[in-house]
């Protein structure tokens, strides 16, 4: 059966034309939802869920919501089933029904854990957030720690780099698992039906997303940033019920 959904241009850039059979990758935080002064702040409005599920069933099951957020996290915010990958890749779920894969990467070992939490405790507003294979300290509501929060995560990827990536973020440090990124969700999903032999299209709006978007672009898809085609999540948002309708 032919999908229900053919992308239409994004508004910024309406000589693009649309795009059938597409594939769509989502970012979720700053591109999907706007920027929150702390990571369990962010506001998911209430059409989102239902209206990623729309478009996922109208592309045959060729969406995915490619984060840095746990799987957990994605699936607390956006609580429908549809193929999600977190952790910057180092989880994938394609299949919404059946368990994540997981690929073997190294464990944070408890000592640089324990160190994260003794330095944001001498920094007010700064918190840890935890992630499958890594960790990620934010200094957004406090702002003057990020160098000390450079040094301590970029102290521990010197003891270990051939397991960890740091990770410069928005308002954030993060060690990473080395090996996991964006592209590799994309390359992992266009291995996979339903994705398999249609046009990737990535949609995100920072550093992390251009790994995404390159790995679309190796497929002859798009890699749009946020900024760029729609400006905002909120104009995001319109261009996706855009789509979902069929307009
Ligand atoms: O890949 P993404 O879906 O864009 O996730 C990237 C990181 O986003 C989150 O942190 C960022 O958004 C927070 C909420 O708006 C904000 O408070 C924080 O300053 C930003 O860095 C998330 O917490 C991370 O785990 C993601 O890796």
């Amino acid at each position: 059966m032919p999908d229900l959904i053919t992308l239409p241009p994004p508004p910024r850039v309406p000589g693009l034309g649309q795009i059938a059979d597409a594939a769509l990758f989502l970012d979720f935080d700053g591109t999907l939802v706007e920027i929150a002064p702390r990571p369990d702040a962010v506001v998911v409005p209430e059409q989102l869920p239902p209206l990623l599920h729309r478009l996922t069933e109208g592309l045959g099951g060729a969406l995915a919501v490619v984060s840095g957020r746990a799987l957990a996290a994605l699936d607390h915010f956006l609580p429908v089933p549809i193929p999600k990958a977190g952790d910057h890749g180092a989880s994938l779920r394609p299949d919404p029904f059946a368990p994540p894969l997981l690929r073997d990467f190294a464990d944070v070992p408890p000592e640089w854990r324990a160190a994260a939490d003794m330095l944001v405790a001498r920094h007010p507003g700064a918190l840890v957030e935890d992630k499958a294979h890594g960790f990620v300290i934010h200094y957004r509501l406090a702002p003057g720690m990020g160098e000390a929060a450079r040094g301590l995560l970029a102290g521990f990827v010197a003891q270990n780099p051939q397991a960890f990536d740091l990770l410069e973020a928005r308002m954030a440090w993060e060690l990473r698992p080395r090996g996991a990124s964006k592209a590799t969700a994309v390359h992992a999903l266009m291995a996979r039906a339903p994705f398999t032999g249609r046009t990737p299209v990535f949609i995100g709006d920072d550093v992390t997303d251009e790994e995404g978007m390159e790995a679309a672009r190796s497929y002859g898809g798009q890699g749009w940033r946020l900024d760029d085609m729609f400006g905002t999540p909120q104009v995001l948002r319109e261009w996706l019920a855009e789509a979902a309708s069929g307009r």
